[in-house]
């Protein structure tokens, strides 16, 4: 059975059809990467993925199951970065971790610096984060993806304002995260030079 399928989606905002009909089934170990141009509708198929909004009709299936009937079981399931970081930019970074570890009954080790040092963010963990950089501010927001140990990422442009070594690094955990099995749905406009091979959707700007 495939995990994530999504049958004949649309989605329509202000009386746009942003896309209809769609359909993809992803099996673990897959990486599904949405392109297209500004506008066209990827961060709300994202959005959609992960339960944040409502299609106008078809369903996303996990596991044979429609998300909308299985909410919390498939929260447990996925972990997303999006344009809202969701990082409080009045706490530390090591605070941010411990809060977002908290909220996803994560337990998380007691010793969180040597993810700190991966992240590159040992010296600034107790700097509240809205003193940090706009590449720092997500590489506390990406942490998230070693955190929690789960089978579905979905990340909108998760690249965005990373210096290379950070893509690398990021890259790094996605490869490995598809060598586990795992599945991945992204966007970027940038293209992906994975190992492996990557699925491409991609979304018209439609009028
Ligand atoms: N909450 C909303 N209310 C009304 N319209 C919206 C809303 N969110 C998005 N839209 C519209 O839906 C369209 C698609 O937006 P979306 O953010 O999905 O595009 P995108 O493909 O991710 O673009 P980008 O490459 O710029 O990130 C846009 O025209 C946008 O104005």
């Amino acid at each position: 059975m495939s995990l994530l399928s999504v049958n004949n989606l649309s989605c329509i905002k202000r009386d746009r059809i942003l896309f209809d009909e769609l359909g993809f089934v992803l099996q673990p170990g897959e990486l599904l990467h949405v392109q297209g141009p500004n506008g066209a509708g990827k961060t709300s198929l994202l959005r959609l993925l992960v339960g944040l909004s409502q299609p106008q009709s078809g369903e996303i299936c996990w596991q044979g199951e429609d998300i909308r009937q299985i909410q919390s079981q498939y929260q447990r399931q996925l972990c997303y970065f999006g344009h809202k970081l969701g990082v409080n930019l009045a706490l530390s970074a090591l605070d941010n971790l411990h809060f977002w570890c908290q909220m996803q009954e994560i337990k998380a080790d007691a010793d969180l610096y040597p993810l700190l040092e991966t992240l590159g963010l040992v010296g600034l963990e107790e700097l509240p984060a809205g003193q940090l950089s706009a590449g720092q501010q997500r590489r506390i927001a990406l942490a998230r993806f070693w955190l929690k140990s789960c089978p579905l990422w979905v990340l909108d442009e998760p690249f965005t304002a990373l210096d290379r070594q950070a893509v690398q690094m990021l890259k790094s955990r996605m490869q490995a995260h598809l060598q586990g099995q795992g599945i991945i749905v992204m966007t970027s406009h940038q293209s992906l030079d994975f190992p492996t091979p990557v699925r491409e959707l991609h979304l018209e700007y439609r009028l």
